[in-house]
């Protein structure tokens, strides 16, 4: 037989078995409906344990059905299949792996569930080490028809006649398809490293490091999927947290767990973390260099000690015929020794006006000839109408926002911040609280002002319009962040110390899985973010275990050749991944002033040679020009983003503008640029002024 036809009889007998694998999955959906109606009678009628039993059984086969439509539904969308693999073992056996463990009506296995143990040697198997696998096939479908499949014969001397082996690689095969608005899972090609690091234990935490392109961000997302089947009752009751750099981020890899089944995953972006406060814009560099830094917890703990600004700075009471007065200066003592109790000041309220009532007391006290009681004194003021307006507007509730919105104040913040910030570092500051919206780096700093404020106490009655009520950045989405069961932190490198203390207020509980590569990072201080992020982990006695990832498969090998120029000076040789495939094209460096035109000119012509999506990444200050003039191509497959947004976003074709820019825009000199430079699978077209860029 020639190889063609051989490739087509070997589709055929899969397309055969998938055809069986999606008929049963119809009979089953059919079935759980039936059931569906049946169990809601069932259960309501239910008298004895027999019954409660089947009701149970029919629960759990309608949970396994739901599961299965979820997936179909995301698959459908993206014409991929449910079966992907096979496995000829020695034994005689043949096993297919799928996203869904699937049993036919006798229960015997059609597909097994890719993150079961028993499919672990379809990651794990290799010439060396085979596992009694003899031939490893990746099935490729379009929807419900097998399009192409592709072997791997890893026990040649024990491969029976009968045993065809075809194909030329389904790992290049993936690598080289366009890439579209999202990122698409790769459970049919997960190599032995990358698996090694989905299917580590779930405790403590697991640290994922590698290059550009390493599939860092694949596996983490596969990681999570394979935690929530293996300890589905652990991770699933309180939830998976995956946080990412940006909303863009999150968007690009929403799709990956839906196309697994698992949708109970929240994915969030550093500017959406806390609920009802998304950030609308980034800080320059510098500024944000500041807000991160762990000197702003002191700043804020300092901001919230001073009185509001509208607050009175005199008491006087009329009591028993005596004015009783507490000045200025009584005032401060009261508040710093408010302060310095126990409750955060929002839950002190209470205890403000019991130390304003015993300072009013000793007032009283030192009068002559004025005989009053303390206990009278106290239960009499303490009771009257003006005594508690004074409270009220003394002692005011107040929300992180207007903490925050204070401090844009530039005396209000010098004063908070003391030595602690230079003169102009509280300019840039202050001045960047003058803006509205806030920024990512903002985010960190309200949710640490909702700790250091607490909660306030629940109003017992609905007021129509209290102009002290503060106004709260927590919509009450989500009350309770701390108890997430496990964490995924990409781009974890970026975090700064303040985004770490954020993400680590959210894992009390939680075992972590970290995910991020040195050489990418934007955060001018990594030892104050490390020793942050220590601390978000409970401690450097947490487990630990780490794996590096040191393959790129995003890049062509000519693409990873120029990014890896631009910080020769900043990453050592074992630092950088290496690229697996070639295209035999070299990236385009072009020389022009005419930077602007020639992006575009460039842009049009590579969204003719690519399938999939164009990128142009330039410098925060170019990107507004940039996207007006993309907006007239009108073509969906093109974005524009700035160096911080393209982080973790991928392309089939890159136009990166003005590189130098955007080294100066960043605080660790060429690390955006080298992210930049690497979000390309297939070309990259450089538009520079400067005619020896690179070197
Ligand atoms: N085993 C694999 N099979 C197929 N594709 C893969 C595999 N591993 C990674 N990829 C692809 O390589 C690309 C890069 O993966 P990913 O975005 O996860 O890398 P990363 O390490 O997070 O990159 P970066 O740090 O540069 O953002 C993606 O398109 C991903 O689908």
């Amino acid at each position: 037989m020639s190889e063609t036809s051989v490739r087509e009889a070997e589709i055929a007998v899969e397309q055969k078995h998938v055809d069986v694998v999606y008929a049963r999955v119809a009979e089953m959906r059919h079935e759980a409906e039936a059931m569906r109606t049946r169990g809601d009678a069932l259960a309501h009628g239910a008298r004895n344990e027999a019954v409660f039993e089947q009701a149970a059984m029919l629960f759990e086969r309608d949970v396994m059905v739901r599961h299965a439509t979820q997936i179909l539904r995301t698959l459908d969308a993206e014409h991929e299949g449910l079966v992907f693999g096979r496995l000829d073992s020695t034994d005689g056996e043949t096993q297919y792996v799928g996203r869904l463990g699937v049993r036919d009506g006798d229960f015997e296995n059609l597909v097994t569930d890719w993150r079961a143990p028993a499919a672990a040697p379809f990651y794990q198997a290799t010439a060396e080490m085979p596992m009694q696998v003899i031939r490893r096939r990746v099935i490729r479908s379009t929807g419900q028809s097998v399009v192409d499949i592709d072997d791997d014969l890893l026990m040649p001397e024990s491969r029976l006649d009968s045993m065809a082996v075809v194909g030329e690689g389904a790992l290049i095969a993936s690598l080289t398809r366009a890439r579209g608005e999202n990122m698409r899972d790769i459970v049919a090609t997960i190599q032995k490293e990358q698996d090694e690091a989905i299917r580590a234990p779930w405790r403590g935490v697991t640290e994922i490091t590698g290059g550009p392109g390493t599939g860092k961000t694949a596996v983490a997302l596969h990681r999570v999927a394979y935690l929530l089947y293996r300890d589905r009752r652990r991770m699933g009751g309180t939830g998976v947290l995956v946080v990412g750099p940006s909303p863009a981020f999150t968007s690009y890899i929403s799709r990956v767990l839906p196309s697994m089944g698992e949708d109970n995953v929240e994915l969030r972006s550093l500017s959406d973390l806390l609920d009802g406060a998304a950030a609308t814009r980034v800080d320059p560099a510098p500024v944000a260099a500041v807000k991160g830094s762990l000197q702003m917890r002191r700043i804020l703990k300092r901001a919230i000690r001073e009185a509001p600004v509208d607050a009175p700075t005199e008491l006087r009471i009329m009591y028993r015929g005596e004015v009783l007065k507490l000045e200025a200066r009584d005032l401060v003592g009261v508040r710093a020794a408010v302060h310095n109790g126990r409750r955060p000041p929002n839950q002190s309220r209470v205890d403000a006006a019991e130390a304003l009532l015993e300072a009013l007391w000793r007032k009283a006290d030192s009068y002559e000839d004025y005989p009053v009681k303390r206990a009278e004194l106290i239960r009499d003021i303490g009771e009257r109408i003006d005594f508690h307006k004074f409270v009220v507007m003394w002692w005011q509730l107040l929300s992180p926002a207007e903490v925050l919105r204070g401090l844009a104040d530039r005396k209000v913040l010098a004063r908070a911040a003391g030595r602690v910030l230079t003169r102009s570092e509280v300019d840039m500051v202050a001045d960047s609280w003058t803006k509205p919206g806030w920024s990512v780096a903002d985010i960190a700093l309200l949710d640490e002002l909702r700790v250091l404020l607490g909660r306030p106490p629940k109003r017992r009655r609905r007021v129509e319009h209290d102009p002290f009520a503060p106004v709260s950045v927590a919509s009450g989405r989500r009350q309770d962040y701390d108890e997430y069961s496990h964490i995924v932190v990409d781009e974890a490198q970026d975090l700064s110390p303040m985004q770490w203390r954020m993400v680590g207020r959210r894992g009390k509980y939680a075992s972590w899985t970290v995910v991020g590569d040195p050489v990418q990072s934007s955060w001018p201080d990594p030892a104050e973010a490390r020793q942050a992020m220590d601390a978000a982990f409970g401690g450097p006695r947490t487990q630990r275990r780490r794996f590096g990832l040191r393959t790129n498969y995003r890049n062509s090998a000519e693409i990873f050749d120029l990014a890896g120029k631009v910080v020769r000076d900043v990453a050592t040789p074992d630092q950088l991944p290496h690229a697996v495939r070639s295209t035999g094209v070299d990236p385009i460096i072009l020389v022009t002033t005419a930077l602007t035109k020639s992006a575009i000119e460039s842009a049009q012509d590579l969204l003719t040679t690519v399938d999939g999506t164009v990128g142009i990444i330039t410098a925060t200050s170019r990107v507004d020009t940039l996207r007006t003039a993309a907006e007239e191509v009108g073509n969906p497959r093109l974005r524009v983003v700035d160096g911080l947004e393209s982080k973790g976003l991928e392309y089939d074709a890159v136009v990166l503008v003005e590189p130098e820019e955007l080294i100066r825009e960043s605080s660790t000199g060429p690390r955006t640029l080298y992210v930049a430079l690497t979000r390309a699978t297939q070309r990259l077209t450089v538009i520079t002024s400067n005619p020896t860029w690179p070197d």
